[in-house]
């Protein structure tokens, strides 16, 4: 038999790239080969990032798939993506398999896909590959998912994905509650949609029976409960940013701004508020200015990362006078190398959206959080910061759905100040950190899997 060889295949988003990206760096040291798989789209967007300089990142080889859109398509229309990826891709995938085979090279010998897509294992079990996925958000946002069936027969949603109940759900005594309105697919707006995606999802549980491993980037140190929820079935082994050697290379969808870092390094300890919302949430214009009044009037140091597209207003969208204001202890910029940042000695918080990524990147470096969910399982990563490890509280929106400048300085004070807060956060920090050590649960069980790769 030839050499282990991987093809990973990540949903096209940047939260999602990343964590399978870190998985095939932990592989690649482990003698596997690996090709990685982004949409055409998605690898312009890398490339653009980076410059013509970087393709390949020497060790994993970088293809790309049409996913079947028009160039200039929309990719942020939900149900349209999903649904030409679906019907596209697959039989792009069979094709490359089938031209890495005839060529002299090592064959495909295993898939690994996103768990948030179940196609690739379709093909997989279709080709008589073995195939394996990981789920790059929370094991209780992947619980969730495993409920779908359960909460049809009782009556919580239709058969479409219609939020009949308001009810909150409660999975197990050890985690949080989830409010069914925060479901992906019930986020999203307009019924086509949410039903296409709703479909999706039912079809991904299927597929994933297809799987012989189930990988969550989660550790029993953050999420004991809800992995038990699903023992033996899916294994964690996160979280992935903190093993040693996990680099960001190749998986930024913007250039990334490494001058902040410099910035970082004149301002006092523990004094910076790190202020970034992932790669997909858009503030409206009102949003906007009552966050930048928020940081302005907090009179802290700040760096904020304003993605170009995080707003549909441009330059206009600061408040009047903001930018002279802020001029000797603001930083914008269009994406920073947030790893780095929040392993700063200078960065005193973070004010996120709470992306799994985000949230584990955090964490894993004993930050506090001033929580900002925007959408799906955002809401239960803060519900697991502010209520479960209690390291961060959430910012509340007024009457009008507006988190207003007023509330953004006032929790800004109260969580700078509270000391059991931040101690708890770096005593959080230690337990992760030990929880990926040699002999830990998340070692061994990635060392199984590298295993079965071999095997
Ligand atoms: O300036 C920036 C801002 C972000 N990042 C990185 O981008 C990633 C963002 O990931 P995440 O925090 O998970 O946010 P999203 O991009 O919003 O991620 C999507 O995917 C996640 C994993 O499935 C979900 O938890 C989120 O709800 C979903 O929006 C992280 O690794 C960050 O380090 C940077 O490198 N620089």
């Amino acid at each position: 038999m030839g050499n282990p060889h991987i093809l990973v295949i990540p949903y096209p988003a940047q939260g999602h790239v990343r964590p399978l990206f870190e998985l095939s760096q932990l592989l690649v040291k482990n003698g596997i080969k690996i090709t990685f798989v982004n949409t055409e789209f998605s690898h312009q967007r890398i490339i653009n990032a980076f410059g013509s300089k970087v393709s390949v990142d020497g060790s994993i080889r970088f293809v790309s798939l049409p996913d079947g859109m028009g160039v200039d398509e929309n990719r942020n229309q939900i149900g349209r993506l999903l649904e030409s990826i679906c019907q596209f891709m697959p039989m792009e995938l069979k094709q490359l398999i089938n031209e890495i085979n005839r060529s002299n090279g090592d064959e495909v010998t295993c898939i690994l896909t996103d768990m948030s897509m179940g196609w690739p294992l379709e093909v997989a079990a279709e080709l008589g590959i073995k195939a394996a996925a990981l789920f790059p958000a929370s094991a209780l946002s992947l619980a969730s998912m495993f409920a779908v069936p359960m909460m049809i027969d009782s009556g919580v949603v239709d058969e479409n994905g219609t939020l009949l109940k308001h009810e909150m759900i409660q999975l197990s005594s050890e985690t949080p509650a989830i409010n069914p309105s925060h479901f992906s697919w019930v986020c999203i707006e307009g019924f086509t949609t949410q039903k296409i995606v709703f479909n999706l999802f039912q079809r991904n549980i299927k597929a994933i029976e297809k799987a012989e491993w189930l990988l969550s980037n989660s550790t029993y140190e953050l999420e004991a409960g809800a992995l038990a929820t699903m023992a033996p079935k899916v294994l964690p082994i996160g979280p992935l940013s903190t093993y040693e050697g996990v680099g960001t290379f190749a998986t930024n969808f913007w250039p990334e701004d490494s001058f902040c870092l410099k910035w970082l390094d004149k301002q006092p300890p523990r004094s910076v508020i790190y202020v970034a919302f992932g790669s997909f949430t858009v503030l409206d214009q009102t949003q906007f200015r009552q966050l930048a009044l928020g940081l302005q009037h907090s009179n802290r140091p700040f760096l904020w990362v304003v993605r170009p597209d995080i707003t549909e207003a441009k330059e206009e969208a600061y408040p009047k006078g903001f930018q002279a204001s802020v001029v000797d202890r603001g930083q914008m910029v269009g994406w920073a190398p947030q790893r780095a940042v929040l392993s700063h000695p200078s960065i005193a918080c973070f004010l996120s959206h709470c992306g799994w990524n985000s949230t584990l990147e955090g964490v894993s470096n004993g930050v506090p959080f001033l929580c900002w969910p925007y959408f799906a399982d955002q809401f239960m990563n803060e519900s697991y910061i502010c209520e479960i490890w209690k390291v961060g509280l959430k910012l509340e929106k007024d009457e009008s759905g507006i988190i207003r400048q007023e509330e953004i300085k006032s929790k800004m004070e109260k969580l700078l100040g509270d000391e059991n807060l931040k101690a708890r956060a770096m005593e959080l920090k230690e337990k992760i950190r030990t929880g990926v050590k040699e002999g830990s649960y998340s070692d061994k069980n990635l060392k199984s899997f590298i295993e079965w790769v071999k095997s």
